[in-house]
C-alpha cells in the first residue's frame, strides 16, 4: 500500500492534521497522524462518511454503546468498523480492546493482530472467558485504588494530570450479548459494574446482540449513551429501543442501515460504511449493494497497516489487563530448575488477578506433603515424571536426601519402551507394583522409619517418599499384620512433620477420597480425562480447560476454588545420574 493509500484512509477517518505526503514515494509510507490522537477527551471513531457522515465518540456519547439488530443486519460489520476506526485515530496506549466473541470466533478473529486487542475471547474456551471476567473484576478494582490514592475524581482528570500513565481507556466488546448471558450469567454482576463504573474508571461496553429484552440488564441499560438499532426482527424490539417502528421497518436488503439514538434525543437513520477496496486504496465507503459496490471490507490489510505503522514508531504496548492464558505445555527453563536446591518447580501458575503467571515451587523438606489427582490422560503420571526426575537432578549435584523410597505404581521411572527412559538414582530405594509384596512394603518402610529416627544432622536434609499410581498401593498389606499401606503412611505423617518427612503421592479417585488425603494440603486437581463420578469427592473448583497437564492448585495459601496451573514438563533427558 502507498502513502497516498494511507493518506486517503487518513481523510476518511478524519484525521486532518496529516503531513504533506512526499510525492513519489515508493513503498510503504505512512503518515505520522495515523493513531496520534489522545483518547483522555475524546474517543472517536467513524461509521459513515459520505453526505451523511456519522461519527461517534463513546466519551461524549457513551460511556457505552448497544448495537442490536436482527440476524444479518450488519452488527458484526459495525463493530469492526468501528474497532478498526478507533485503532486508527488512537495508539493502543490510549485505547485497547477486550474481545469477547461469543459468536464461536467468528466476529473479531480480524482484529487478532492489532496492537489494541489485549485479549479476544471466544465462546468455544470457556474457561478462559472465566479468567477474563476475574482479570477484569481486578482492573476496576485497581483503577478504584489508583485514582482514590491519587486524589482523582475519575478517568479524566487522572490521565490529564498524568499524561504518560499506562492506563488505556478500555472498550470491552461482546458480540453475541444473549450468549453471554446464557452461558455465564455470573457474568451480569461484572457488566453491571463495569456499566456504572465505566465513566469514571475509563471503561466502554460495546454490547451487540440480536435481541436486547432480557439480554440487558436495567444497570447496564441505565447506564447506556447511545443505541445503535439496525433492523430489528419485531416492532416490538423497535419501540422498546428508539421508542418507534422505524427499525422494524429497515428492509432485509439494507444491511447496514441503522438508527443512532443518543439519550433522549430523536434517532437519526445512517447507513454504516464500510472499509472497502475499490481502485485500491481501503476506503470507508457507502455501501448500495449496486452491482458496482467495491469488494468488502479487506480487515487483515487495515489491522497490517495499522500494526506496521505501530512497530515503525514503534508505538508502546500498555501493560496487559488480560495476561494471555496460560501454555498447553510448558517447561521450566534450567535456570530456573536449578535455582533453589532441593525445590521442585511443580508448574506455570496463572495470576488473572495480579496481571501475571509465575512458577510455582514446592520445597520438599520445608513444605507439606502434596498429592496430584487426575487420570494418566490428564497428565498425573507425566506430573510424577517431572517430580521425581527434578528431585533426582537435585541429588546428582547436590548433596543427596538421606533417603528416597519410591513406590512407582505408575512405571514412571522404568517406563517400558519409551526413549525418555528414566533411571532412577543408585541410592533410590525403588518399588514397582510387579515387586511389590507385604514383606517389601515392610523392608521399603522400615527404611523410612530408621532414617526418620536418625537425629539429622542437618535441618535441610529430608526423608522422601513417592508414591505414583496411589490406588495400586493403598490398601495392601505391610509385613505380617494386617494394617494397609494407607494407614501405615498416615501413621508416619502424623507422626513427622513436613520438615523432616517430604512426601509426594500421585493417583486417581482411591486418593481422591482416601484418607490419606488428610494428611497432604497442598493438592494439585488434574480434570483432563476424569468423569464426573472422579469429581465427585473434589472441591467445587475454578474452572479450567481440560488439556493434559492443566491442574488446579488448591492449598492452605490458595483455598477452593484454587489457581490454576500449568504444570511442568519432565525435563529433556530423563533423569540425571550421579
Ligand atoms: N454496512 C453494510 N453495508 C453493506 N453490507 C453490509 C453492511 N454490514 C453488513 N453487511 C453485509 O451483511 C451481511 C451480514 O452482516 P453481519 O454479519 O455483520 O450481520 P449480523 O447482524 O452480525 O448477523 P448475525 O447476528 O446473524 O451474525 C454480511 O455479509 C455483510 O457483508
Amino acid at each position: 500500500m502507498s502513502g497516498s493509500t494511507a493518506g486517503w484512509l487518513l481523510d476518511e477517518l478524519g484525521a486532518t492534521d496529516r503531513p504533506p505526503q512526499p510525492s513519489g514515494a515508493a513503498g510503504l509510507t505512512l503518515p505520522d497522524s495515523l493513531m496520534t490522537r489522545s483518547a483522555t477527551g475524546a474517543l472517536t471513531a467513524q461509521l459513515a462518511s459520505g453526505e451523511d457522515p456519522v461519527t461517534i465518540d463513546l466519551v461524549a456519547h457513551g460511556p457505552h454503546l448497544l448495537v442490536a439488530g436482527t440476524t444479518g443486519s450488519g452488527k458484526s460489520e459495525l463493530l469492526l468498523t468501528l474497532l478498526t476506526g478507533m485503532a486508527a485515530c488512537h495508539p493502543a496506549t490510549e485505547v485497547s480492546f477486550i474481545l469477547m466473541d461469543f459468536k464461536g470466533g467468528s466476529s473479531f478473529a480480524a482484529l487478532s493482530g492489532l496492537p489494541h486487542t489485549m485479549s479476544m475471547e471466544t465462546n468455544l474456551a470457556e474457561a478462559e472467558s472465566l479468567r477474563t471476567f476475574d482479570a477484569l473484576g481486578a482492573e476496576l478494582r485497581r483503577r478504584e485504588e489508583l485514582f482514590l490514592a491519587a486524589g482523582a475524581a475519575d478517568f479524566r482528570s487522572y490521565r490529564s494530570a498524568h499524561p504518560g500513565a499506562d492506563l488505556p481507556r478500555l472498550v470491552v466488546a461482546v458480540d453475541e450479548l444473549r450468549v453471554l448471558m446464557d452461558d455465564h450469567p455470573q457474568a451480569a454482576a461484572l457488566l453491571a459494574r463495569l456499566a456504572a463504573t465505566g465513566r469514571s474508571l475509563g471503561f466502554h461496553l460495546v454490547l451487540a446482540t440480536q435481541r436486547a429484552q432480557g439480554a440487558v440488564g436495567p444497570d447496564v441499560r441505565s447506564n447506556l449513551g447511545t443505541v445503535i438499532c439496525l433492523r430489528t426482527a419485531t416492532e416490538q424490539e423497535s419501540w422498546d429501543l428508539l421508542g418507534t417502528a422505524e427499525a422494524f421497518t429497515i428492509p432485509a436488503d439494507a444491511p447496514g442501515r441503522a438508527y443512532l439514538k443518543h439519550g433522549g434525543q430523536p434517532a437519526r437513520t445512517f447507513r454504516a460504511g464500510q472499509f472497502a477496496v475499490a481502485a485500491g486504496p481501503p476506503t470507508l465507503a457507502p455501501w448500495t449493494g449496486a452491482p458496482t459496490d467495491p469488494a468488502p471490507a479487506p480487515w487483515p490489510e487495515l489491522v497490517n497497516l495499522i500494526r506496521t505503522e505501530a512497530e515503525t514508531r514503534g508505538l508502546l504496548v500498555p501493560r496487559q489487563a488480560v495476561t494471555p492464558a496460560l501454555p498447553d505445555s510448558w517447561s521450566p527453563d534450567p535456570a530456573e530448575l536449578t535455582a533453589v536446591p532441593g525445590s521442585v518447580v511443580a508448574g506455570l501458575a496463572d495470576l488473572p488477578r495480579q496481571r501475571a503467571q509465575i512458577p510455582l515451587r514446592w520445597l520438599p523438606g520445608l513444605e507439606a506433603p502434596a498429592a496430584w489427582i487426575g487420570t494418566a490422560a490428564g497428565g498425573v503420571d507425566k506430573a510424577a515424571q517431572s517430580v521425581l526426575a527434578q528431585l533426582a537432578g537435585h541429588d546428582a549435584v547436590g548433596t543427596p536426601a538421606e533417603a528416597t523410597v519410591v513406590l512407582d505404581g505408575a512405571g514412571v521411572l522404568y517406563p517400558a519402551e519409551t526413549a525418555a527412559r528414566m533411571t532412577p538414582p543408585k541410592h533410590w530405594s525403588v518399588l514397582t507394583a510387579e515387586q511389590s509384596t507385604p514383606e517389601a512394603l515392610a523392608t521399603a518402610l522400615d527404611r523410612l522409619r530408621d532414617e526418620l529416627a536418625r537425629p539429622s544432622s542437618d535441618q535441610t536434609f529430608t526423608v522422601r517418599l513417592a508414591v505414583t499410581q496411589w490406588g495400586r498401593w493403598a490398601t495392601q498389606r505391610v509385613g505380617t499384620g494386617y494394617e494397609t499401606l494407607e494407614e501405615h503412611v498416615v501413621q508416619l505423617l502424623r507422626d513427622h512433620g513436613p520438615g523432616r518427612l517430604a512426601a509426594a503421592f500421585f493417583g486417581g479417585r482411591e486418593l481422591a477420597g482416601g484418607r490419606v488425603l488428610g494428611q497432604v494440603p497442598t493438592r494439585f486437581y488434574l480434570p483432563a480425562g476424569t468423569t464426573p463420578e472422579h469429581r465427585m469427592v473434589w472441591p467445587t473448583l475454578h474452572r479450567v480447560k481440560e488439556a493434559p497437564g492443566r491442574a488446579v492448585l488448591v492449598s492452605p495459601e490458595h483455598p477452593a476454588p484454587g489457581v490454576a496451573v500449568q504444570l511442568s514438563e519432565p525435563p529433556s533427558g530423563g533423569t540425571p545420574q550421579p
